[in-house]
């Protein structure tokens, strides 16, 4: 990585990342006596793909929330396009831009895959049930627009042949992909994955792989995602934050990571002091 200034920098595969989207300073979030997060800084910049990752109970779960609005750090503060960010409901967050994944699959089992990914278009549609009564003409228009979406995305993410299968008899792998589909409907900004490979086979993770990164460079949205295990997101990410038992004790390029020594210890879980 070159040029890692205030305005961006160009990644080694000639990328160009723009300046920070959202900047996490000084978060610390407890559960009791339980702090799950300990006074962690680090930023997202606009285009790159970030990635948070860490053993086990390290609090990466905690930090995705955090940025996901879903949880407000006790101290700390979540900056996002320059501005300190209010406490928000759901439906604030999806607003702003943000959308995301949850690692265990939260679908709609019995409706077909086009339906379920439809539903990420909610936050898009401005004609109400009035609008619908009185004149018809706008909410049709509205509808065609969002399944000119939908049909976009199903294309790029190669699952035209099971748009009309209930989600329930799917497998695994392609669960992964619906939910995906249903993020991007949304068209974010910001896109949270939560570990998006978790329970998959190789050739599933490669394929995951793959449409994260077209994702990035087709619809230019910044990324931002956790996950377990080290190795899939090192070939993935531009930047990568490493968490160990709340703390932060890595962040950098994935060569930077991968020869930082307090990094290799906690994934080979050397004793702490
Ligand atoms: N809702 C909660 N209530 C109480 N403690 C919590 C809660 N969520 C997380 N914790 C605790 O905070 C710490 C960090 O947990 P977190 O789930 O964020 O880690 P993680 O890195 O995502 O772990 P994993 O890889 O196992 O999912 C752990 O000690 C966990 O027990």
């Amino acid at each position: 990585m070159n040029d890692m200034s205030h305005e961006g920098y160009t990644t080694e595969d000639g990328r160009k990342i723009g300046g920070v989207l959202m900047e996490m300073r000084n978060i610390t979030l407890k559960f009791g006596g339980v702090t799950a997060i300990k006074d962690i800084s680090f930023d997202i910049r606009e285009g790159e793909i970030r990635a948070i990752i860490g053993p086990n109970g390290a609090g990466k779960s905690s930090m995705l929330n955090v940025i996901s609005g879903f949880y407000v750090p006790q101290e700390g503060q979540v900056m996002f396009r320059g501005a300190p960010r209010p406490k928000m409901k759901p439906y604030q967050v999806a607003r702003q831009g943000i959308a995301r994944t949850f690692q265990n699959i939260a679908l709609f089992e019995g409706m077909s895959v086009l339906d379920n990914i439809m539903t990420g278009r909610l936050t898009h549609m401005k004609s109400n049930m009035l609008d619908q009564a009185i004149w018809w003409g706008k909410a049709q228009k509205e509808e065609t627009e969002n399944r000119e979406k939908v049909e976009k995305i199903i294309d790029f993410l190669e699952i035209q042949n099971i748009r009309k299968t209930p989600v329930g008899r799917l497998p695994y792998g392609l669960k992964k992909r619906v939910e995906l589909a249903r993020a991007l409907a949304a068209e974010p900004k910001l896109l949270l994955l939560d570990e998006p490979m978790a329970g998959m086979n190789v050739e599933e993770k490669e394929d995951m792989s793959r449409y994260i990164l077209d994702t990035n460079d087709e619809f230019g949205t910044t990324i931002a995602l956790i996950e377990h295990d080290m190795g899939v997101v090192m070939d993935l990410s531009d930047r990568v934050v490493v968490m160990d038992y709340g703390k932060k004790i890595g962040d950098g390029t994935p060569d930077e990571v991968r020869n930082n020594q307090d990094v290799i210890d906690a994934y080979l879980g050397v004793a702490h002091d």
